[in-house]
């Protein structure tokens, strides 16, 4: 886990040492993980696990020189039989088990609430039939790991020159209140200070909210970024984004380090002390410079304008909104921030020559209320656009605005993969896996997702490849054009691209792979060009969002894009390094989260009921592929017989005794065997993709959290739409922390409530109280109850106690501040366990004391066993938050109807 201790400790050492310049890939087997402890288990679990898989490719290219003179850029690794083979054979032996688990259901179709029963074997279906989604997909787990030597050793030329391809990278924010401002500047400086040749890529910014701030705050970034680059650069400094890099680095001391880097660094960090503060100042300036203007230069009555240093009025947004300058409402605006030239006095005492920085770009798209402006697809093909014109790069990147490159090779590992002589044509996109730094040390809910991104992706990897994920995800720009892969013969261009000459130049120049190696000149006529191409209107009868670019109309643009791609032909590759290549920020406030949840996993079923569903879809889709689709876009589904399910104790509200699956004692035993199958299955997956056991259960926690509140939701949601034709709306995650405080974590403890958290807190009610009864029967019948009862009562509890701690990490969430003391709820639990049962014999008491008969009328701890029939976690689409090892059990659900037999059968 990604412990803010050891992490110092390595950039520290980076630091002062000055050593580590190629990320630390040295050895491949150390591709993973991040940092500290955690890498020296990872690395320890990979030599264990992984053995090399292409070296008979590897001979081939030695000895013929390469089919056409390309090296071999990334090497192969897959799973070692010892623990692949135990791995399949499990998977194999389960698929019967369920298989014979359902036929034996069938048969003994007996119970005294059919309806519950037919209900519980359709779950059992669903189940089984997404367990099987989830599983099959990972059944031959490919690890690739980038061979940052052999690039430079044949792209760098020995002049100082290199070779290497052309990248555009675009980093994307859409408020600078939500996406602070100080965020997505260390992001943009962590970019223009990545270790590739200056002069072959280039960083646009979009910008929705049409902000003067933004474009200001890019004016400064360049100004620090003069001082900040080469600093970088001279001493080989990680991470190169400003704020995390003081924040972990211990500052350097004469003694432990050179005087000359103690001196530079002080200066550096003196200077973005500066940096910060002009950016705070920022909004006070503009306000200030705009009164004046506004004083002097609007006539009385008329709009208060918001004015630039240069004495213009921003064609932007205005601080007083007003028409066509409002957010949603905005003229298109293009500006190279930079332009070539850069003040090169600032940097005297650097002695290098490398003061260039990479062109900045800031775009923002026109905005029109007449305009659907689709969500950051939309933003994101403004700049494909907009770059297309301006730098015209082989290759792009893109970037949330909370996401940095932590590791300045980061840019050269995805290139090996698009340059090498095998696959490399073919690679539409290299996707990176997403790690945070301000995720709370237990990862309460889960953020991490390491059982997602460091097991399910790893297993696509085998195959066509990992879905593209969002941010932090490398593409060959003519892939994104809906280009067909090189090797599909890739036919005549059919594609609608707009009205854009030069546009339309530039993708034939795109496909022919010739970059500009001159810049266009800034003229009027360029600009106006630029501008165009970002109105809102440019998308009118193109395939901008159909097939060309990133694909519009659902909550996720980022599953069905890959999608897209991946239906084409292409493949794509997976990128683990050992020092973690971005980083960025996650919600860690539970309300925050579960609305990033319900966008995706509501993106997901919007995939399903379109056109891109990936059961009609995607002509050359491998079929392993074909189902990993199909799993990432009905998974939500599952959580409403979970919710059912765990929704079950309620039962015990109910004076009969319900009869689902009889005979019980053998039911049981089924159910084990199959719950304890998918465990093993779970720990050989903790294995190879080495993961620690608490990812695995924060995953298993997270699922059941989503399965009772934003699952549901995003279910409800598209049945909505499927009504309506309503999308969901993109809430952008909030990235404010609570500023009052000193407490990193203090999101954490901020309670925000909404009606989705309330199926949750019922089923939380519902488990403790009948806990609560559970034990207060107990005590009633104790003296009546034979062993056989005895045992089956404390299963039911078992179960119910399972689905209690599964909710665990929401209790706490509910109970805000007071979480940071979790003995209150150990304590509180007593409490309400006590007071239900003392309820629960008093009113026993009583009731016999009038009828005199003290026979319960149905089994609470079997009820209870009901909840805790959960099913478990499921793939979560975007991945992002997802689990999948194991998946739906059968079995687990079926637990629930453990409540049928307990007392009656045998
Ligand atoms: O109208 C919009 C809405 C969003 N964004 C940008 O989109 C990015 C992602 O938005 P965020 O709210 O941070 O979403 P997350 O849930 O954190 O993002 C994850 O999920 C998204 C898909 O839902 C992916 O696109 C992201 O890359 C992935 O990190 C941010 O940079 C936003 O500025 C825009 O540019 N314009
Ligand atoms: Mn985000």
């Amino acid at each position: 886990m990604a412990s803010p201790a050891p992490a110092a400790t390595g950039a520290d050492v980076r630091a002062v040492s000055s050593t580590v310049g190629d990320g630390g890939l040295a050895d491949p087997l150390l591709a993973v993980g991040n940092g500290g402890a955690a890498t020296k288990q990872e690395s320890g679990a990979e030599g264990k696990y992984w053995v090399p898989a292409d070296e008979a490719e590897r001979r081939a290219a030695t000895e013929s020189g390469g089919e056409d003179g390309r090296p071999l850029l990334f090497r192969k690794y897959k799973l070692r039989g010892a623990i692949l083979h135990p791995y399949r054979a499990l998977i194999f032996v389960r698929l019967i088990a369920v298989l014979l688990f359902f036929v034996w259901r069938i048969r003994h179709n007996k119970s005294n609430v059919m309806w519950f029963w037919t209900l519980s074997v359709a779950g059992d279906a669903w189940f089984g039939f997404s367990w099987l989604l989830n599983q099959l997909p990972k059944f031959n787990p490919i690890k690739s790991i980038p061979d940052l030597c052999a690039l430079k050793l044949h792209y760098d030329l020995p002049d100082g020159t290199s070779k290497l391809p052309g990248i555009d990278v675009f980093v994307t924010t859409a408020d600078p209140i939500n996406e602070p401002i100080l965020y997505t500047m260390n992001s943009i400086l962590s970019i223009l200070a990545a270790d590739y040749p200056v002069d072959r890529f280039a960083c646009y910014v979009s910008d929705d909210s049409g902000a003067l701030i933004l474009y200001e705050a890019l004016v400064e970034v360049v100004k620090f970024a003069t001082l900040w680059v080469p600093f970088c650069h001279k001493h080989c400094i990680e991470p190169r984004a400003p704020e995390s890099y003081f924040e972990l680095v211990v500052p350097p001391r004469i003694g432990r380090a050179s005087e000359e880097f103690v001196n530079d660094y002080k200066r550096v960090q003196m200077d973005y002390d500066d940096f910060k503060m002009r950016l705070n100042k920022l909004s006070d300036t503009i306000h200030k410079r705009s009164d004046v203007y506004n004083r002097m230069r609007t006539p009385e009555g008329d709009a208060q304008a918001t004015w630039m240093a240069n004495g213009m009025q921003w064609p932007g947004t205005w601080i007083d909104p007003t028409e066509n300058h409002r957010k949603g409402e905005h003229t298109g605006i293009v500006k190279v921030v930079n332009g070539s030239e850069v003040d090169a006095n600032r940097n005297p005492s650097f002695n290098t020559t490398d003061v260039c920085l990479p062109m900045l770009v800031y775009v923002s798209r026109e905005k029109n209320p007449n305009y659907d402006h689709n969500k950051k697809a939309g933003a994101l093909n403004a700049l494909l656009r907009v770059s297309a014109l301006l730098s015209n790069a082989q290759l792009i990147i893109n970037f949330d605005c909370d996401h940095y490159i932590n590791n300045s090779q980061a840019l050269r590992a995805a290139v090996c993969f698009m340059l090498d002589q095998r696959e490399g044509d073919n690679t539409a996109f290299v996707q990176f896996p997403q790690r945070f730094d301000n995720v709370d040390p237990t990862d309460r809910y889960g953020n991490h997702n390491r059982v997602f991104f460091d097991g399910t992706m790893l297993a696509l990897n085998g195959l066509q490849g990992p879905s593209y994920l969002g941010t932090g995800c490398m593409f060959r720009r003519i892939a994104l054009y809906g280009i067909d892969p090189p090797h599909c013969r890739p036919g005549n261009i059919t594609a609608k691209y707009g009205n854009s000459t030069p546009l339309i130049d530039s993708v034939s120049k795109a496909i022919k792979q010739e970059s500009s190696t001159t810049p266009p000149s800034l003229d009027d006529t360029f600009v106006s060009e630029m501008e165009m191409v970002v109105t809102a209107s440019y998308d009118n009868g193109t395939d901008w969002g159909k097939g060309v670019g990133y694909i519009y109309d659902i909550a996720t643009e980022d599953i069905v894009t890959g999608f897209r791609i991946h239906g084409q032909g292409w493949r794509t590759m997976y990128c683990t390094m050992e020092h973690d290549a971005f980083c960025g920020t996650a919600p860690i406030n539970l309300t925050e989260r579960l609305h990033q949840i319900v966008r995706w996993s509501g993106g997901s079923l919007e995939m399903f009921f379109s056109h891109n569903n990936p059961l009609l879809g995607g002509q050359r889709l491998q079929l392993l592929q074909r189902v990993s689709y199909l799993n990432m876009t009905v998974y939500p589904v599952t959580s409403l017989f979970i919710l059912l399910y765990a929704l079950c104790p309620v039962m015990w509200l109910v004076p009969d005794e319900i009869h689902i699956q009889r005979p019980f004692t053998r039911y049981v035993v089924y159910l084990l065997i199959i719950i304890l199958m998918i465990h093993m299955i779970g720990w050989l997956e903790i294995k190879w993709a080495g993961v620690t056991w608490m990812d695995y259960w924060r995953n298993e926690q997270f699922f059941m959290i989503g399965s009772t509140s934003a699952y549901p939701i995003a279910v409800l949601h598209m049945a909505k739409r499927l009504l309506t034709k309503k999308g969901i709306h993109f809430r952008v995650t909030s990235k404010q922390t609570n500023s009052n405080t000193d407490d990193k974590f203090a999101d954490l403890y901020e309670m925000q409530w909404t009606p989705m958290l309330i199926p949750t807190v019922f089923v939380l009610v519902a488990n403790v109280g009948a806990i609560g009864v559970a034990m207060g029967k107990a005590v009633v019948y104790m003296a009546v109850w034979t062993a056989a009862k005895k045992v089956h009562a404390a299963l039911g509890l078992l179960f119910n106690v399972w689905i209690m701690v599964l909710l665990y990490p929401f209790a706490l969430a509910i109970m805000g501040r007071w979480a940071k003391r979790p003995i209150i709820l150990v304590v509180l639990l007593a409490a309400v366990f006590l007071f239900f049962g003392v309820i629960y014999v008093k009113v026993k008491v009583d009731a016999s004391a009038e009828t005199n008969q003290p026979q319960p009328k149905k089994s609470t701890a079997a009820v209870v066993a009901a909840a805790a029939a959960l099913p478990r976690r499921t793939e979560h689409p975007k991945a992002l938050l997802l689990s999948d090892t194991t998946r739906h059990q059968a079995a687990w659900w079926t637990a629930s109807e453990v409540p049928s037999g307990l007392y009656n059968d045998e």
